[in-house]
């Protein structure tokens, strides 16, 4: 598969519809990556947050599986062998230990191997009067590990949707030496307008890093209606594209050494007052 150069990276983002058909969920994820592949030869391809299930947690448990064995984790694998791509697969509920519930993103590479996979962090419980209710713990369990892969020399950290809004874990890629996070995400119509670009170009200027965001496609009818526009952020804080709300398929030639260039012109990450920030303070 084509890779541009070490600095360049071309990478696709699937925004697709969701329905309440797993089967179709799943087989329309794989027609459209072949579809990437296809139009774009890309290096990477990225998939929306529950591509194989509606967002609900009345659907959590009924739509789970194991990981690796289970049904879409053998198609992600063999869409990823077959076309020789890296695949962030958006997320899916996960089957886990003790009958527990996850929403894990998992990682293949060229190959179809799992090199990793991530639990969401920081479970989606609000209550907006007038907007939204959502109380993700009613049936997840939140992940305890922090997911980071290297994809030709670049180390990709990987946090799901409302995991955006905690700087502590972007800052805990950062630290890692990261130049990109991917987030999995669905945010809402209460949500969507106010935060998500605000959210995606904080955390790509508060870091220095690029900011990866795929959103299932809206659909009016469903009970949780995504916001959709899955974007990808520059280390600068611009937006490079944006999707519409429809299903859609972006693709990006990400150029690692602007990642560089903003660190060595804004050097704030070395020009933190760690000696300042005692954690007391922090918490
Ligand atoms: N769905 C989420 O996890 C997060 C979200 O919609 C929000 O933070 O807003």
């Amino acid at each position: 598969m084509s890779q541009l150069s070490k600095q360049i990276m071309r990478l696709v983002l699937l925004q697709l519809k969701v329905g309440e058909d797993k089967s179709s969920n799943i087989h329309n994820a794989v027609d459209k990556i072949a579809q990437a592949v296809h139009e774009y030869k890309p290096r990477m391809v990225t998939l929306p947050e529950c591509f194989n299930c509606p967002y609900g947690t009345k659907y959590f448990r009924k739509y789970s599986e194991t990981i690796p064995d289970g049904y879409t984790s053998q198609q992600l694998s063999a869409s990823a062998k077959a076309h020789g791509i890296y695949i962030i697969g958006g997320t899916i509920p996960e089957l886990g230990e003790n009958d527990r519930i996850y929403n894990t993103c998992t990682i293949w590479d060229p190959t179809g191997k799992l090199i990793a996979k991530y639990r969401k962090m920081h479970l989606f419980d609000i209550d907006i009067e007038g907007g939204i209710r959502f109380k993700e713990s009613e049936t997840l369990t939140a992940g305890t590990d922090f997911t980071v892969v290297d994809v030709d020399g670049h180390k990709i950290g990987v946090g799901i949707c409302y995991d955006i809004r905690f700087e502590e874990l972007a800052r805990v890629y950062r630290n890692e030496g990261c130049e990109m996070i991917i987030y999995p995400g669905a945010f809402n119509m209460t949500t969507g307008p106010l935060h998500w670009e605000l959210l995606q170009r904080s955390r790509a200027n508060d870091n220095q890093l690029y900011v990866v965001t795929t959103s299932p496609a809206r659909d009016e009818n469903a009970e949780y209606v995504a916001w959709g526009h899955s974007t990808v952020v520059n280390p600068w804080g611009q937006i490079l594209k944006k999707a519409t709300h429809s299903e859609d398929l972006i693709s990006v030639d990400i150029d690692f050494s602007i990642v560089e260039q903003v660190r060595a012109q804004i050097p704030t990450f070395k020009q933190r007052r760690l000696d300042m920030y005692v954690t007391t303070r922090l918490k």
